[in-house]
């Protein structure tokens, strides 16, 4: 798994049982699931409103900034219902590879 997702999902494993006081991550926790698909429909508008401005702006650093709010918040959605990132990356994988494998069929009709 990519070293940069594996290091925060350690993070957002241990944050599960920290305290909301002192943590962002438990906070969201302890507010439950609605919250959090709260805030991953809320970056995700975001996301959207960063990707058509830089049409008119050209400039990408919001859209990074917002598809990393909302790469964040998916995972504590993941995190909270017991699943984590690299299922996700497994299913990404096993569609890559699929495609590598209909890629080669086409090539040899
Ligand atoms: N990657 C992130 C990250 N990205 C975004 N955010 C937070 O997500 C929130 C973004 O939502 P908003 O801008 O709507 O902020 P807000 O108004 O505070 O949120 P609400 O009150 O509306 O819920 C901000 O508070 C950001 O600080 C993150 N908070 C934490 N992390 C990672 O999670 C780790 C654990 O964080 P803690 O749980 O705080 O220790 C950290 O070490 C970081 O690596």
């Amino acid at each position: 798994m990519n070293d940069v997702l594996s290091s925060l999902q350690k993070v957002l494993n241990e944050r599960k049982s920290a305290s909301p006081e002192t943590s962002y991550v438990a906070k969201l926790h302890s507010k439950g699931l609605n919250k959090i698909l709260e805030k991953v429909g809320e970056e995700a508008t975001e996301t959207i409103i960063a990707a058509k401005d830089v049409q008119t702006t050209n400039d990408k650093n919001d859209l990074v900034y917002e598809t990393a709010d909302l790469w964040f918040h998916t995972m504590v959605m993941l995190n909270h219902l017991d699943l984590d990132v690299e299922e996700v990356l497994k299913e990404l994988e096993r569609r890559f590879d699929l495609s590598g494998l209909e890629e080669k069929a086409n090539r040899n009709k």
